[in-house]
């Protein structure tokens, strides 16, 4: 390997210090090196297999060395399943809760796990919102990751720019498309989540398979592209993308290469010397063949068995030769410059890991709103079906309750309709869970890339919803209210309405705080109705408080249900006021037993609280959906906190 590998890009002059050995360098000047280095030893990742009672583990990575530095570009390549994923999350400090990581990982000389923000990774999978435009979600994108101290003008000149350099203008219009609705093609996705992740120009970016859904062409500009990003600003940038079929101009972009196989670590080195190593070891790349084809299909052994000839090379099964590549390649050459470099590296100074400036808090807050409330405008499952079945259900229960009478027998009615108002029509909020899943995994995506903070996005969520809650709120209250006659008075109705939106909202929260811990949309709806269940039973309504189990302060249930205080504010609000006649009296009762009034019957009947008034009610309701936007948050920022712990941890 060439000297030029171990010397320092991009420098600067720093101040004296200490080398590792201990000894004192105070009045030598020191080169403090600009921009991200990476260096792995001895990192091996198992994971519990998930059949494993006897406590075995996977072996994922065995024994991975390497480095990245900036200014050039890392690719990963290796048969499917081979761990390239596992190393790249390794690296960026990713990997999931299962997995157990051992051996050094290096960001600029320090053990220390990646903070939120300091670099961007593309993931596998493209999560957007799907209503968006391409423009639209780049731009919205550059709002929220470009300092503010960037004009309007400048972040839309980059947005546009970036969709250019992506060769997305044709399709800058379109929407990206989902489940159902048809938008831009999976490779044009795939390059929007480039742009997205490339907007800022971060100083570390992680790929993962770049790539995949283009062709040959598109794959080339793309990686072109990427591989430039070195060279538009004079800022050097540390660069890993895992890579499965690259063609050979492609290939040619690459500094170096890191091939697995299985786990184990078969070739790191400059991408130019892989081909000698395979020709020395006995597998030439032969004429006319992509070199990067050659070197894959050589350690792919999981087509072994159904085609064993294909195996075979120099009397060696696939296996064979995979293990002799492997022990080759530690005993060579190449293997011993790696760890030299990776000693420079690591005894070299370098600047702490920068956090990317983003948008500052409150422009955070006003894109996020207006991103989330287009997403909601646009998506039918959000909130408009769920406003035409709230509009059909009020109609239902208008015709059903129409005219509901100051009998008696009508104040059973009324009951019966502010139970349904109170449970269930709060209950099939839960129909917008999906909708809400989709954007908690743009969101998951964007947070652990730094894009925003968490309390913007929950500030975000909540002031984009607020319209449209109101709306479902306003109109089919409006329709049940005044077909079946509840309680006359425009105060009434207001108080009604602000019962039904405030429990929507909170139904909305507690499906968010289920979406942070229950991520699939399946469990999530049963885990949400499941919870929602349990509320409603011990709301004091279906089996009255005093016969709730005693003593009632060891029953907590009740008094954190939802409906506990949704009914006893809406039936207070009905009730307290009105008087209604018995029709069974006769002329032996007497007045008092007449008429009945709606205090005794709250009373006597469904056993409210009448300590306390409806608004006391409405203000535990509020006071709540406080409390379980702010739960959402620290559930959060609490797994936020936990997860560089968890990693350091694993690490010892
Ligand atoms: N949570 C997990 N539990 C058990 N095994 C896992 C888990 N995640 C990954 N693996 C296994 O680890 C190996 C490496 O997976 P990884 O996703 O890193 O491969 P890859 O090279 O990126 O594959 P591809 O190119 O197909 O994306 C695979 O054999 C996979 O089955």
């Amino acid at each position: 390997m060439s000297s030029s590998l171990c010397a320092p890009l991009g420098t600067r002059r720093g101040r004296g210090g200490y080398v590792e050995d201990g000894s004192s360098r105070q009045d030598v000047p020191i080169v403090v090196r600009e921009g991200v280095y990476l260096t792995w030893e001895e990192l091996w990742v198992t994971m519990s297999k998930p059949s494993g009672k006897d406590g075995k583990k996977a072996i994922i990575l065995e024994s991975q060395t390497g480095y990245a530095k900036p200014g050039e570009l890392l690719a990963v390549m290796g048969p499917s399943g081979c761990g390239k994923t596992t190393l790249l999350d390794a690296l960026a400090g990713r990997l999931n809760s299962k997995a157990k990581q051992t051996g050094d990982i290096l960001i600029n000389g320090r053990k220390q796990a990646l903070a939120y923000g300091t670099s961007a990774y593309l993931t596998q999978e493209d999560a957007m919102l799907t209503t968006l435009t391409v423009e639209e979600a780049v731009y919205y994108s550059a709002q929220l990751q470009l300092p503010d101290s960037m004009s309007k003008f400048e972040k839309k000149e980059r947005a546009e720019f970036t969709i250019k350099e992506m060769g997305l203008q044709d399709a800058i219009h379109t929407r990206i498309g989902g489940c159902g609705s048809k938008g831009i093609s999976g490779g044009q996705k795939r390059r929007v989540s480039i742009c997205i992740e490339i907007i800022t120009r971060p100083n570390l970016l992680f790929l993962d398979e770049p790539t995949s859904g283009l062709d040959s062409a598109a794959s080339f500009y793309v990686m072109n592209r990427i591989a430039r990003l070195n060279k538009t600003d004079g800022i050097q940038r540390t660069i890993i993308a895992s890579i499965h079929q690259p063609n050979t101009q492609v290939f040619q972009l690459f500094h170096n290469l890191c091939l697995l196989s299985n786990g184990k670590l078969v070739y790191f080195g400059p991408a130019s010397a892989a081909n000698k190593f395979f020709a020395l070891n006995g597998f030439p790349c032969p004429t006319l063949q992509n070199p990067s084809d050659h070197f894959v299909k050589t350690i792919n052994k999981d087509f072994e068995l159904e085609n064993p000839e294909q195996g075979l090379t120099d009397g060696l099964t696939t296996e064979e030769a995979i293990y002799m590549l492997v022990k080759s390649y530690q005993s060579s050459e190449t293997s011993q410059q790696i760890q030299t470099e990776i000693v420079a590296i690591r005894t070299g100074d370098s600047s702490a890991m920068e956090k990317k400036s983003n948008a500052a808090f409150f422009t955070q807050c006003i894109v996020l709103t207006r991103r989330s409330y287009l997403n909601m405008y646009r998506d039918l499952g959000y909130y408009w079906l769920r406003l035409f079945i709230y509009g059909a259900l009020a109609i239902c229960l208008g015709t059903i309750f129409y005219n509901i009478g100051s009998s008696k027998e009508s104040a059973q009615a009324r009951g019966s309709l502010l139970m349904f108002v109170a449970t269930f029509l709060t209950f099939i909020t839960i129909g917008g869970f999906p909708s809400f899943v989709e954007e908690m995994k743009v969101f998951e995506k964007e947070r652990l890339n730094g894009h925003y903070g968490v309390t913007a996005y929950i500030i975000g969520q909540t002031l984009s919803s607020i319209p449209y809650i109101l709306l479902i709120s306003l109109i089919p209250g409006a329709i049940v209210y005044y077909l079946t006659n509840l309680h006359h008075s425009c105060q009434h109705f207001v108080y009604f309405t602000c019962v039904l939106f405030v429990s929507v909202m909170l139904v909305e929260s507690l499906m968010m705080i289920v979406a942070s811990m229950v991520p699939n949309f399946l469990t999530g709806i049963i885990t949400g109705c499941g919870i929602l269940g349990v509320m409603m039973l011990n709301g004091g309504f279906y089996k009255l408080p005093s016969d709730l189990p005693k003593p009632i302060w060891k029953y907590p249930l009740y008094y954190i249900s939802i409906h506990k205080y949704a009914y006893q504010g809406l039936f207070k609000n009905e009730f307290e006021g009105l008087t209604f006649t018995n029709k069974n009296n006769n002329d032996q009762v007497g007045e008092h037993m007449k008429n009945i009034s709606g205090e005794d019957m709250l009373r006597d009947l469904w056993e409210v609280e009448m300590c306390h008034s409806k608004w006391v009610d409405l203000f535990i309701l509020l006071g709540m959906l406080v409390l379980y936007r702010v739960l959402f948050l620290v559930i959060i920022k609490a797994m936020e906190k936990v997860k560089p712990i968890v990693a350091a941890f694993k690490w010892k």
